[in-house]
């Protein structure tokens, strides 16, 4: 298993591009499913999950060919509707081709899904959707088989709270539906706007996409379209974050400050410079400690949960005590005991944190436990006096591009260790 080996205390100074962003690339990928047509995607990001996503599609029928960072799809026909437990046990996204194949295919069986161990994270409010669509659903050894013989029809759905999930599959199993498709307390992530975007270039009929209400008028068939993925907001706030620990200045190419919704503003209070400019995000830090500073994680637009640990990271080395709640996900402060071994003063109580600022932290050899607490590790790595070994490298591959490559551009010691 290959580690990160990271020499910290040297701040960061350059342009670093943003990529696509992996949790959109991932919905519109699956989308590729609904049409006999070709699908042309620009800005994907070469990630672990985009080429085990990409397998996944494969054996479903479609071909896909990569040019840089554009992916062309083609679903001519479906050779398979059944997507199995070893290429969907990886990540959450992949469990989406279900609503796809059910639409087009009127029956699917697909693994449960696996993602991030964050939580218990099940798919019911999925499940229930696509059930009060007319899927007639059954679960048997780990699979969910799924029939609609009839075809798919329109329903009202109202989910108990929101889930970026279970919107967007929503979403991608009502496009082929017969009528419309409203979904109550929807996801208002921009990525539910990137995947609206994505199907109404495929002849889609979305609206709403990017309030609490979305509509979908069902039609008949999709065609071939291009669409450019946005740019990732996490990945945006994971540098950003970066150069508030080490000090710096960095020129975010392709970054897009809207997307970042409450996480710019706890940024600045905690005394981070950013300024949107014409080619992305200019972000600056003097390299003194930054100011402690509470945040709660919340759907879009409130605090990204996918940041919290790097914000984390952060304040581990701000000046006073910062309180940290994660109100989406149960289990997302394995990263806490972490970053203690680096020295940091975490203390855990349920979905709270309490972070009192040290004046550094030192390096140490760290376990990344998922994607994002490993990025935290990262960035409390680049920040901290000395050595950190950041083991379980895999995660991070499966959300940030050429890690290594971006962050060496702008001066940081960071080496892979091959194993
Ligand atoms: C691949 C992808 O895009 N992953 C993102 C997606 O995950 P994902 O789509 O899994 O997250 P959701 O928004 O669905 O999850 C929110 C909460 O709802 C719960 N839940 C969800 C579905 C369901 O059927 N039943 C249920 O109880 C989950 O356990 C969680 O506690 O949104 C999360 C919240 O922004 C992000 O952290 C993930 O990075
Ligand atoms: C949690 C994430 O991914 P997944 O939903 O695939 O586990 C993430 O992108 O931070």
């Amino acid at each position: 298993m290959d580690k990160l080996a990271i020499i910290g205390g040297r701040p960061l100074y350059g342009t670093l591009p943003i990529s696509g962003a992996k949790n959109s690339a991932l919905k519109v990928m699956a989308a590729a499913l609904l049409s006999d047509e070709p699908l042309t995607l620009h800005n994907v990001p070469r990630l672990a999950d985009v080429d085990m996503l990409l397998r996944l599609l494969e054996q479903h029928g479609a071909s896909a060919n990569f040019d840089g960072s554009t992916l062309t799809l083609h679903a001519k026909t479906i050779a398979s509707t059944e997507a199995p437990y070893d290429l969907v046990r990886k990540m959450r996204a992949s469990f989406n081709v279900l609503g796809p194949l059910l639409a087009r295919e009127g029956k699917a069986k697909v693994s449960l899904p696996g993602g991030c161990a964050i939580g218990a994270r099940p798919v019911d409010l999925h499940l229930k959707a696509l059930t009060a669509m007319g899927a007639v659903i059954d679960l048997d050894e780990g699979y969910v088989l799924a029939e609609a013989p009839e075809g798919l029809h329109g329903a009202h759905v109202t989910f108990p709270f929101v889930s970026v999930g279970a919107t967007e599959h929503t979403m991608l199993a009502a496009v082929l539906a017969k009528g419309e498709t409203v979904i109550e307390n929807a996801a208002r992530e921009p990525e539910i706007v990137d995947l609206a975007d994505c199907l109404n270039a495929m002849g889609a009929k979305v609206s709403g996409a990017g309030t609490s209400k979305v509509t979908v008028e069902g039609v008949d068939r999709l065609h071939a379209a291009e669409h450019s993925v946005l740019p990732d907001r996490i990945e945006t706030g994971a540098y950003v974050m970066a150069v508030a620990a080490t000090g710096g200045e960095l020129t975010l190419t392709g970054a897009r400050a809207d997307l970042l919704g409450a996480a710019w503003a706890s940024l600045e209070e905690a005394g981070v410079e950013l300024e949107e400019i014409e080619t992305g995000i200019r972000v600056r830090r003097n390299g003194a400690r930054c100011k402690a500073v509470d945040i709660i994680t919340q759907p879009f637009p409130g605090f990204p949960t996918d940041l919290q640990a790097q914000f984390m990271a952060l304040m581990t080395t701000a000046d006073g005590v910062s309180t940290i709640k994660e109100t989406i996900f149960e289990n997302r402060f394995m990263h806490a005991p972490e970053l203690g071994r680096m020295g940091a003063k975490i203390s855990v109580d349920g979905q709270t944190a309490t972070v009192r600022g040290v004046e550094r932290l030192k390096g140490a050899p760290v376990m990344a436990t998922d994607l994002r607490a490993s990025m935290s590790l990262v960035i409390a790595g680049l920040a901290a006096e000395g050595q950190t070994m950041v083991n379980r490298v895999y995660h991070l591959d499966r959300g940030f591009e050429r890690l290594e490559e971006k962050l060496q551009a702008c001066g940081a010691l960071i080496e892979r260790v091959k194993e």
